[in-house]
């Protein structure tokens, strides 16, 4: 019933590029969330641009159009494999945990009932994580118009889809990511203390 879509292309301009294979303690950021999917047995896609230094071959997919952003990774990773729902993560979360997406999973029945075509967590002070969020397969009619409207903010999607917010405060650090050298450095500090 669910699929996962790792998103691992885009420039990494600020970590000095190809972030999927940055070194995180002793594994490469993306084998973070692919070995939670895995424990979770759930199927999984890992969509890149072409022009990113890429290590593994299996499980990967190709951005439709270059350099246009999350959306069109997402509608890329939806082409690839059929699902109800996907579940669509950054390449950079090593916090993520399984109970996490498992929490996600369990508001599914609640979103259907509610006509709610994708699941978003959202904080306290209302700042979403899209980025770690289900979307339902019907959402591909909505990124398909998007991209060809150009837009490219993936708030314009969530906005289409009646949007089920849930708590995303009782899993903070699954939503710690990596976009700077510091930051990297900062969240191996907090891998050391875990
Ligand atoms: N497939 C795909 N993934 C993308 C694209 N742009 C960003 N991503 C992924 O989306 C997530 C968030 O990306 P950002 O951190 O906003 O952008 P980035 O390109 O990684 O980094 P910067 O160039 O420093 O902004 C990361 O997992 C990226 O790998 C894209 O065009 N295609």
């Amino acid at each position: 019933m669910i699929s996962a879509i790792i998103l691992a292309g885009g420039k990494g301009k600020r970590i000095g590029g190809n972030k999927p294979f940055k070194k995180f303690g002793d594994k490469y950021l993306i084998d973070y969330p692919i070995s939670i999917l895995k424990k979770l047995k759930i199927p999984y896609t890992i969509v890149t641009s072409k022009n990113l230094l890429f290590k593994y071959n299996n499980f990967l997919s190709f951005d439709l159009i270059d350099d246009f952003g999350p959306l069109a990774g997402i509608l890329s990773g939806m082409r690839t494999l059929n699902s109800e729902w996907y579940l669509v993560l950054p390449c950079d979360c090593p916090f993520l945990t399984e109970d996490f997406i498992n929490y996600l999973i369990a508001n599914i029945k609640f979103a259907e009932k509610r006509g709610c075509k994708c699941i978003v967590p959202r904080h306290r002070n209302g700042f979403i994580e899209p980025l770690f969020s289900l979307y339902r397969k019907d959402s591909k009619i909505y990124l398909n118009k998007l991209i060809l409207e150009d837009k490219r903010k993936i708030i314009y999607l969530i906005r289409e889809l009646n949007p089920l917010y849930v708590d995303a405060e009782k899993f903070k650090n699954v939503f710690i990511n990596i976009n700077t050298p510091e930051e990297l450095r900062d969240a191996l500090k907090h891998l050391i203390k875990k």
